[in-house]
């Protein structure tokens, strides 16, 4: 970058910040974000951090802007998306308003959206599928039907709600023949630290899909929601188990099937009942009771304990494999690997999880790890289960396992931040690969190279 692209690159950010700064006061400054942030410094606390250390000192505001941007729906009226983006659209038969005729859909698919589960406070992702058959008199703008959905997903929810609200808000918003919503939703199901330890194929995800109609669409047996399912299906969405209007999906998050609850820190208890009122809920709504317990003992997962890690304390299985699952020679000798080692963190910027695999490679002459997987698996679990930023994990790895795989180590780390999905810029499908070398990795191209080849083949 020249000078002079430097210099206008500088006013832009400039600019940039002031008026970011304007937008963020008025914001900064309201009572709930100042709740919300109290709340958090208590949470902080309970965990056992140090709420002025450089990494943690935004995070409060940070899940407070978070949280609000997450539930702004609250806020939101589907009139006002709705009322301006009607119009009349004539088919050739009649000189006005018959959009598709009788029979008529219209539907759009893979509506992508996050909102957070009013169970656990965790985010959930959520495919939509959205279709209404016109009442013969207009059409709705396509982006409405995604703004729609957009207002009750940014709410605490359940599935089965969620699609209910999108259904009954659009057959009163646009007053067409009927509606048909669909939701294929997916839960992340964080395991405890032992569950981690103890259960390698610990499932990572709660799905169910979900149904609502309305108008021509209330009967779900009617031909239209055949063409709906079909028209569905050209896209390979088969959502032939989804439950439909008035069922219950008890089991649907994970720490509503966790009966033990266990002590709770009643001061941090207290503290995310607040946030729930700040965002403009009702903390006794039944649906919320329990809710702040289950979130704190979700978060006590993450307390910084402030131990020395004991590497004689982790079980070492008799079937553990010293045979590391990947090898490669490099000038002679062999570079090892154990890849695919699961991981679950917390983002200590917003308090939003972070998980993914983690793969290790390091130099050995006969080929042997000489420590087993599942102490490795324990070291990489043992500096998940912080709040973390990645680039520390995967340093902390590196520099923990080198001390028994030897100097030449190099660690790769592949994660999925719902920080970066859920909320703010909304990438979905977006993921993070970050790199610690030590030792001849550090030096050595080739054995870099070499270690990178392998690992694309392994999962
Ligand atoms: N380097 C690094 N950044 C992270 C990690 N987890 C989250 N972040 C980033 O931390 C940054 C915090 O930026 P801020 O501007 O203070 O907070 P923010 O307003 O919530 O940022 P946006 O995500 O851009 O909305 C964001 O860019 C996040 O994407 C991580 O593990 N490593
Ligand atoms: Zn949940």
């Amino acid at each position: 970058m020249g000078a002079l692209d430097e210099c206008h690159y500088n006013e832009e950010l400039e600019n940039g910040i002031n008026v970011g700064e304007c937008v963020e006061l008025g914001f900064e400054g309201e009572p709930e974000t100042l709740a919300i942030e109290d709340a958090v410094g208590v949470l902080l606390q309970g965990l056992g951090e140090d709420i002025n250390r450089e990494g943690l000192r935004k995070t409060p505001l940070r899940v407070a802007k978070a949280l609000r941007e997450g539930t702004r729906g609250y806020k939101q009226k589907v009139n006002d998306i709705v009322s301006g983006a009607l119009f009349p659209e004539a088919g050739l038969e009649s000189k006005f308003g018959h959009a598709g005729g009788a029979g008529g859909l219209v539907i759009v698919r893979d509506l992508d959206h996050f909102s957070y589960c009013e169970s656990c406070l965790l985010p959930f992702q959520v495919k939509c599928h959205v279709g209404y058959v016109p009442s013969g008199q207009r059409v709705v703008g396509l982006s409405k039907l995604s703004r729609v959905a957009e207002v009750f997903a940014k709410r605490l929810q359940d599935p089965q709600r969620l699609a209910d609200e999108v259904c009954s808000a659009l057959q009163q918003g646009i007053k067409p023949t009927g509606v048909a919503v669909v939701l294929q939703c997916s839960h992340i199901h964080f395991p405890d630290f032992e569950s981690a330890i103890f259960d390698p194929n610990h499932q990572g995800w709660v799905k169910v899909s979900v149904m609502s109609g309305s108008g021509v669409f209330c009967n779900e047996k009617a031909d239209c929601w055949t063409d709906f399912l079909s028209l569905l299906r050209f896209r390979d969405i088969n959502v032939d188990d989804a439950c439909g209007r008035g069922s219950v999906n008890k089991s649907w998050c994970p720490s509503q099937n966790n009966r033990k609850m266990g002590a709770s820190d009643p001061a941090m208890v207290s503290a995310v009942s607040s946030i729930l009122s700040s965002l403009g809920e009702d903390p006794s709504r039944k649906e919320l009771a329990e809710t702040p317990a289950r979130f704190v003992k979700w978060l006590l997962n993450f307390k910084n304990t402030n131990l020395d890690m004991k590497l004689n304390g982790f079980v070492r299985s008799k079937r553990d494999s010293l045979t590391p699952n990947g090898d490669v020679s490099c000038n002679e000798e062999h570079i090892c690997s154990e890849l695919n080692l699961s991981f679950w963190s917390q983002c200590e910027h917003h308090l939003i999880p972070f998980h993914g695999v983690v793969h290790i490679g390091y130099f050995s002459s006969n080929r042997i790890n000489p420590v087993g997987k599942s102490l490795l698996q324990s070291v990489v679990h043992f500096y998940g289960f912080k709040l973390q930023v990645q680039e520390r994990l995967t340093r902390q790895i590196a520099e923990t396992v080198s001390t028994f795989l030897g100097e030449d180590v190099m660690v790769v780390v592949e994660a999925n931040h719902t920080c970066m999905i859920s909320r703010g810029i909304e990438k979905f499908g977006s993921s993070t690969a970050t790199v610690a070398v030590l030792g001849r990795f550090s030096t050595d191209p080739t054995a870099r190279a070499k270690f990178l080849q392998i690992i694309p083949n392994s999962s």
